[in-house]
């Protein structure tokens, strides 16, 4: 009788011969793996009968390169215009240009919830009220915050703006000595916006206007770390690899304490807390403080820095980038100019306007009021799309149904472009706010976004751009270098703008 051998394990022997056979036909292996993982993304998702590009049915490879372009807004504008208001932009995401759609997203207690991008901006480990995901902890960390970020709390405040408006004023007089002098008026706004908000946070100037420079490429760093953000926000997992990677505190150059903003911030934060209860003046911060004291286990004191250093990244470029828009959309009009000058004239010459405009003076020029909307419609501050995820159970949007976990994303731009401002919304026209529905079309506004995460620094940036607009448009003349041209800009998470560059002169105030 025939013993029986096994003569090899054959479960090995089945692995070593794949091992062999992927290192033999790894070329082929490799591009097969990425066909079958990007088509059953594209057709194993409820999204499948969407339109869209065909590289973002099946990867996120889309979103990646259209917000590495710079110009992922007018990417959006162009898909939309192609494929209508529902547009597939990433296998689990579709973007909505319905701003009716829009409100319901953003409306609050609707259960549409911040995703995974926003935890990719920094502070991870002590997130701010703009990177907080967890809507319940988001919400306590507002509530102590709001009160400092209140009109009436910044209208206490408004004298910390005017400090600011005088130094920017001082330095264009200085300009003006010479007649039509050169001003990148564009960047000095950028100064302005950052030292109004050392001003409003830490009761400092980071010394920008004064410099008349960007000090230690502060603003440029910012810039570059929104544009880290943004892009890597579509792919979220993948910040492990670059800035959470643990390796990288060791590498030279990279230690984030040591930037200006961060720097200053820390300074103050020890400065607040050896002087105890004994602050010099109301600030953010000191507000903060104070409600940290009332609530100490709810807004702990990392909530107290993580709040005031995200104001300045929330809250500098956005101002900066919107009062950029204004003055560029107004000065190559010549119509839309002279018809501002002449407002903001006859109420200076009939009393109505104080040497330092204040706020409710300002709502008294409805023209300035309607050429600063029509900026912030054609030309929304943040040029990212805001995503939410679709609440688990799944919901009806504007008509449609949704499957729990799709990601909804709403891009201003795109929503601002909608034919509800009229039949021209793309061109900058402020009179449709003074000639058409404007409470409805007020509806319709996402400059702010919307509902429970509508921006907190909203009362700020409105108060500070009501104050210095009407200032430099009384007092100044300028003249754009080239009209011809529009702003170059690039979309990080805020529109980033350069190429506001003026001739300025000194304007006789009774016009
Ligand atoms: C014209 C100026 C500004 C514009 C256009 C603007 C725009 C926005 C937008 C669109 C959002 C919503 C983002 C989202 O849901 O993903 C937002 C949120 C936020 N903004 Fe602003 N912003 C401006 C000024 C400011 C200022 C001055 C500050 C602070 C000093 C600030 C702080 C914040 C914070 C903390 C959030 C997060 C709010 C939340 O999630 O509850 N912003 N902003």
């Amino acid at each position: 009788m025939a013993v029986l051998k096994p003569d090899v394990d054959t479960s090995e022997s089945a692995v070593v011969q794949l091992i062999k056979a992927l290192r033999t036909y790894w070329f082929a292996v490799i591009p097969a793996v990425f066909i079958l993982r990007f088509l059953y993304y594209k057709y194993s998702s409820p999204l499948r009968k969407y339109p869209g590009p065909f590289l973002a049915s099946g990867s996120r490879a889309w979103k990646v390169w259209s917000t590495y372009s710079g110009h992922t807004e007018l990417d959006h504008i162009a898909l939309h215009e192609r494929y209508g208001p529902i547009v597939r932009i990433a296998p689990t995401e579709l973007s909505l240009a319905s701003p009716n759609a829009a409100r319901e997203v953003l409306a609050a207690g609707k259960g549409f919830h911040k995703t995974d991008f926003y935890g990719v901006f920094p502070p991870p480990e002590n997130p701010d009220i703009f990177t907080e995901t967890r809507e319940a902890v988001h919400a306590v960390k507002k509530r102590y915050a709001s009160n400092p970020y209140s009109m009436a709390t910044m209208h206490q405040m408004a004298s910390y703006i005017e400090d600011t408006e005088k130094m920017l004023a001082s330095k264009f007089d200085k300009m003006c000595e010479t007649q039509n002098q050169y001003c990148n008026l564009g960047d000095y706004l950028h100064y302005y916006a950052f030292d109004v908000l050392g001003e409003i946070a830490f009761s400092r100037k980071f010394g920008f206007l004064e410099a008349g420079y960007d000090i230690e490429g502060a603003i440029k760093t910012i810039d570059d770390m929104q544009w880290y953000d943004g892009i890597i926000g579509q792919i979220p997992e993948w910040d492990f690899a670059f800035r959470r990677n643990p390796v990288r505190k060791y590498l030279p150059g990279l230690d984030t304490k040591q930037f200006l903003i961060t720097r200053m911030a820390v300074q103050e934060m020890d400065k607040r807390k050896k002087m105890g209860k004994q602050l010099e003046r109301k600030d953010l911060l000191s507000q903060l403080f104070a409600a940290h004291d009332k609530a100490p286990d709810a807004f702990k004191e990392g909530d107290v820095f993580a709040v005031a250093h995200g104001a300045i990244f929330a809250g500098s470029d956005s101002t900066a980038s919107t009062m950029q828009s204004m003055c560029h959309s107004v000065l190559r009009n010549p119509a839309i100019y002279a018809k501002l000058k002449q407002e903001i004239d006859e109420a200076a010459a009939s009393g109505k306007l104080s040497e330092m405009p204040q706020w409710s003076e300002v709502q008294a020029l409805p023209y300035f009021q309607a050429c600063l909307k029509e900026a912030m419609r054609i030309r929304p501050a943040v040029g990212l799309n805001i995503t939410r995820l679709v609440p688990p159970e799944g919901c009806e949007i504007d008509g449609t149904w949704f499957t729990g976990g799709t990601r909804v994303a709403l891009n201003g731009w795109v929503l601002h472009r909608n034919e509800l401002f009229g039949p021209d919304p793309k061109v900058y026209r402020p009179e449709r706010w003074l000639e058409g529905d404007a409470k409805n079309m007020e509806r319709f506004m996402f400059q702010f976004g919307g509902g429970s995460h509508l921006c907190i620094g909203k009362n700020l940036a409105l108060l500070e751009m009501n104050k210095t607009l009407p200032l430099l448009f009384r007092d100044y003349e300028f003249e754009l270098l080239r009209p011809e041209e529009d702003l170059k800009y690039h979309s990080t998470f805020f529109v980033v703008q350069e190429g506001l560059e003026v001739r300025i002169s000194k304007r006789n105030k009774s016009g």
